[in-house]
């Protein structure tokens, strides 16, 4: 093992870098060998709303945020480009079409080139997912039973079906991260992580199955044997070409050849930041709240949990199998959540004059009006809200699920408003207390949640979180996770770790722990839960 002098001494020879690709931003951060974080940029990147439930992206627009990012975080740390050993990248697996030459196409009928990508919330394929599911091919049990709208190949058989031009035209379809490793050294790989996740390959077999594809009506890609969607497919952290061509270490403000490795999704990402910690992975679900929910569990053996993604081998941590659940929406049901009250506003101008955000300034208000973050609850009254706006990842697998608002008054100032974001954040807590119990029963049990993401970094989260739940919430030492996993990734295709796994339990660390309440706070947590539990159930009976 490295003493701490010589690890120091190394820290200050080599630098990791992370990129981390969110819905909302693309952010950068600067990492030394002990995982310690130097700096970071970020540039927030535009999303595209049409009706139909078409969401967009630009890729150009991504590799120059991606781009400013780094610079900033290199020179944030006055870091020469040098010494960054590596870089690793994790994004949306969102779908990104290029046609000959890696030129944009448009993917909706604004037809914008720029617009190339359809974002992961992106739900037009409902009716293509629906049409996947009655066939019920075997693939299927690999993805929960049921294929998500928010998965590629439905958004493929959509492209196929309703832009026949595009879809011919084609000559990459990639998940995002694997458009980001393509970028920046040239080569197509994929990596085992994005294709197993969204794309039916059976990483456990090493095969795509093409019967699969001529089933649903995309056999055209099989009997292309894969070509356009990944043919050589990769563990993520496996090194990528030759690391940076000239042209993208010119645009990122680095060296050409700096390794690159196979990416990963950002929740993945957020999981390899984390699950390391406290026991071994299997006893930590990571939870990355972000714009969605994401809960991701390692098992040694493949669970088959109905209506929760997987198993996936070795989509997360190398050799172990993943289930992943979550929500559609999960900050982005607490944002629309707010924006019906009529004290949204005013509340939204008094956070924009602190130069906060609206939920923070409200988790603030919350820990103020309360004497612990724990009694904060109270605050939620009789307000109940099942925040599924984009439907019901898991553990139903129901795009069709809408949120539900109970206890509604006619107050219209903004103590009711801080009421209703705690009874919201209560909603996320029971969400996710669902889908552990659900993956319990099924045999994958956790004991402690292990938390990241931009909605995950608030200690008033955090507890609400662990009261809903009931199973403790660590935070890690590192604030930014997601985008340690991604340099990670980076640092293992350097050969500055050996492999996935040993950079994980020597760069990942508990920071604090935010233990469940018990007493009578647990019990109106238990009241709220079942609470929560009849409205969802009549939501879905009423529909
Ligand atoms: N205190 C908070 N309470 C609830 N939601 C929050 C809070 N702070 C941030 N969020 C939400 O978290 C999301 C941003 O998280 P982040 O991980 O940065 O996003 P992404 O990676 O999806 O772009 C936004 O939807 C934001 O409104
Ligand atoms: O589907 C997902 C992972 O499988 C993610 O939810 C999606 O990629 C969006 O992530 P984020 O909320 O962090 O922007």
């Amino acid at each position: 093992m490295t003493n701490v002098s010589s690890a120091r001494a190394a820290a200050n020879d080599r630098y990791l870098i992370g990129v981390d690709v969110g819905t909302g931003s693309a952010r950068a951060g600067l990492f030394d060998l002990s995982g310690q974080l130097l700096s970071t940029g970020k540039r927030d990147i535009t999303l595209f709303h049409e009706a139909g439930s078409i969401v967009e992206q630009s890729s150009t627009e991504i590799w120059s945020a991606v781009c400013e990012a780094v610079r900033e975080a290199v020179s944030a740390a006055g870091v020469d480009p040098a010494k960054v050993a590596s870089i690793g990248f994790d994004a949306t697996c969102s779908l990104v079409v290029l046609g000959e030459d890696g030129r944009s196409l448009p993917v909706g009928p604004s037809e914008d080139p720029e617009r190339d990508i359809i974002v992961w919330m992106d739900h037009r394929a409902v009716d293509q997912a629906e049409r996947i599911n009655a066939k019920g091919h075997a693939v299927l049990r690999y993805v929960g039973g049921r294929i998500s709208p928010e998965m590629e190949t439905p958004k493929l058989l959509w492209l196929l079906e309703n832009r026949p031009h595009v879809f011919d035209a084609a000559w990459q379809f990639f998940d995002l991260a694997d458009f980001l490793t393509w970028r920046a050294t040239g080569d197509l790989a994929r990596s085992t992580c994005t294709v197993t996740c969204k794309w039916t390959y059976l990483a456990h077999e090493k095969r795509w199955d093409p019967d699969y594809f001529r089933e649903i009506g995309l056999g055209k890609l099989a009997d292309e044997n894969f070509a356009r969607i990944g043919q050589r497919i990769v563990d993520p952290g496996t090194p990528v070409g030759t690391g940076l061509t000239p042209r993208a270490a010119k645009e990122l403000g680095l060296r050409p050849g700096t390794a690159v490795g196979a990416g990963m999704i950002d929740a993945h990402a957020g999981g390899i930041g984390t699950v390391g910690v406290d026991g071994p992975p299997e006893s930590n679900l990571a939870y990355v709240f972000g714009t969605s929910s994401c809960t991701m569990t390692s098992t040694m053996e493949p669970v088959f949990v109905p209506g929760v993604w997987g198993p996936y081998y070795s989509a997360m941590v190398p050799g172990m199998w993943l289930n992943e659940g979550g929500q559609s929406a999960a900050g982005a049901a607490i944002e629309q959540l707010l924006s019906f009250h009529p004290a949204a506003g005013e509340a939204r101008e008094m956070a924009e004059r602190r130069g906060v955000s609206l939920p923070a300034l409200l988790a603030e208000l919350a820990a103020t009006q309360a004497r612990t973050f724990s009694e904060s609850v109270r605050l939620a009254g009789g307000l109940h809200v099942v925040p599924e706006f984009l439907g019901n990842r898991a553990p139903f697998a129901d795009p069709h699920a809408r949120a539900v608002v109970a206890g509604l008054g006619m107050e219209r100032d903004l103590d009711n408003l801080v009421s209703l974001y705690v009874a919201g954040l209560c909603g996320i807590g029971y969400g996710l207390r669902q889908i552990i119990d659900t993956q319990a029963s099924s045999g994958a049990v956790i004991d402690k949640i292990v938390i990241s993401g931009g909605a995950g970094q608030f200690d008033l989260v955090r507890q609400l979180l662990a009261d809903a739940t009931g199973k403790p919430v660590l935070a890690t030492g590192s604030e930014e996770p997601v985008l340690l996993g991604a340099a990670i990734l980076g640092s293992v295709a350097a050969a500055e770790f050996p492999d996935v796994r040993s950079a994980m339990a020597r760069l990942s660390r508990t920071d604090r722990t935010f233990a469940p309440a018990g007493g009578e706070t647990a019990m109106l947590h238990a009241q709220r839960y079942e609470a929560f539990r009849k409205l969802q159930s009549v939501a879905r009976e009423i529909r």
